[in-house]
């Protein structure tokens, strides 16, 4: 079975799924790539750098206009909804929890305004080289590189109970 498959039977026999969105902003910052992460300061992922996002609500239109909707909650900038690029889909388990996360990822490039902290997030400029994996969800360093090379990602990570450590994960790297 591919990943694909893996994560799509996943979904297929959830009891109970939750939405949630994921969104990295990039530049070119003189010909370096960098990309927009945020300090968790409080909630689920706390201490973690991490992209922005949360869960999708009942009144956001769409899945990418919560993405954007988060993005500008958290970072103080003006994204939108048209602009966000999907770059996939992760599912998270944890150990005798019976939800499953669905988490839409998407890329950005188009935004206004300048990133500032907001009372959930930090946010912070990296350069591609100099991600800050080992303080990061213990999944992205297997996909976040595949996704700022311009690939798009399906992948599930099964995680302990305590939300650390993963057990068996799958990963499918889509090539652009
Ligand atoms: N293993 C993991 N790896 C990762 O890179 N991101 C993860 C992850 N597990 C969850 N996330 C992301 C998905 C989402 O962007 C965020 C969790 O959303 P939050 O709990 O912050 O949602 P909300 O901002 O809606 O919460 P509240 O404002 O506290 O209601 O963490």
């Amino acid at each position: 079975m591919s990943a694909t498959q893996h994560v799509a039977s996943t979904l297929q026999n959830a009891v109970i799924i939750k939405h949630y969105t994921l969104a990295f902003l990039t530049r070119d910052q003189n010909g370096c790539n960098e990309v927009l992460l945020g300090m968790k300061k409080r909630g689920f992922g706390a201490g973690k750098w991490n992209g922005f996002g949360g869960k999708v609500e009942p009144s956001d239109p769409t899945v990418a206009d919560a993405a954007a909707r988060e993005m500008t909650e958290e970072a103080n900038i003006t994204v939108h909804g048209s602009d966000m690029q999907d770059k996939g889909t992760l599912v998270f388990t944890f150990t005798g929890k019976p939800e499953v996360m669905h988490v839409h990822v998407y890329q950005v490039t188009k935004y206004s305004g300048i990133p500032t902290e907001t009372e959930e997030m930090r946010p912070q400029w990296y350069q591609y080289s100099a991600i800050p994996y080992s303080s990061m969800w213990s999944d992205d360093k297997y996909w976040l590189p595949s996704l700022l090379e311009g690939h798009k990602i399906i992948g599930q990570f099964d995680f302990d109970s305590d939300e650390a450590k993963i057990h068996h994960y799958v990963l499918d790297t889509i090539e652009h």
